[in-house]
């Protein structure tokens, strides 16, 4: 029988990470001669990696060229590598109830479109990297969610079965992922998502890891 996996989204799903990408917004937005952005509005355009993310700014502040996207990125990683753990913090709850599952025999992975170094440090600094047996980033070689390449890989290389993986994520771009790789998934609502997704039953839902909220949305499937 194959292993109970558990695979997680990182960004507003383990960790509020909004504030540190909105400092590196601002710093690359600036560099670009442009106006700052909102939090909220940087919290909109997370989800689909840090090139979209980028781009979203630029769009909303004037015009968007592939030159001025290059440069743009190029300040906004050389700031963010800096300070990916400044303002970032796990969500409440998060460390003790991955503790709980891992005590339980749960294998658990990460698969996030944050570029992998930055994704891997940041686990490490903030003391989560002993809970997972691979932390997939985004990467040049590989596809990006909603692709399900990632997640596959991801579970491949914890020696899963995506029948009895759960993913678990924040956004309508985590819930197309799973379903492309036909993994079952739930919806963490307390992190980014601005939208409703349909489709997803109560049971499917959880909006803190502070309570039983999470072990509950998990009954029945580890
Ligand atoms: O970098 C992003 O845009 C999103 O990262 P996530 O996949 O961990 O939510
Ligand atoms: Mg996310």
């Amino acid at each position: 029988m194959s292993r109970q996996v558990i695979v997680f989204d990182l960004d507003g799903t383990l960790i509020h990470s909004a504030p540190d990408l909105h400092a590196a917004a601002n710093v690359a937005l600036r560099a670009a001669g442009r106006e700052d952005v909102s939090l909220a509005q940087v919290i909109s355009f997370i989800g689909n990696g840090v090139g979209m993310l980028v781009e979203r700014a630029l769009k909303a502040t004037g015009p968007w060229t592939a030159e001025l996207q290059d440069g743009t990125l190029a300040a906004f990683m050389a700031f963010y590598e800096q300070n990916t753990t400044t303002l970032t913090a796990p969500y409440a709850g998060v460390t003790e109830c991955l503790e709980e599952l891992q005590a339980a025999g749960v294998v658990m992975g990460i698969c996030t479109n944050k570029p992998q170094t930055p994704a891997r440090e940041i686990c490490e600094a903030l003391g989560l990297s002993r809970f997972f047996g691979e932390i997939c980033g985004a990467r040049s070689d590989l596809a990006r969610k909603p692709d399900p390449e990632p997640l596959l890989q991801t579970i491949r290389a914890l020696d899963g079965d995506p029948s009895r993986t759960l993913y678990v994520g924040d956004s309508a771009v985590d819930y197309r992922t799973a379903q492309n790789a036909a993994v079952p998934f739930r919806l963490f609502s307390g992190g980014y998502l601005n939208h409703p997704l349909p489709n997803l039953g109560p049971d499917q839902i959880f909006d803190t890891w502070a309570d039983a909220g999470f072990q509950r949305a998990l009954t029945g499937l580890v």
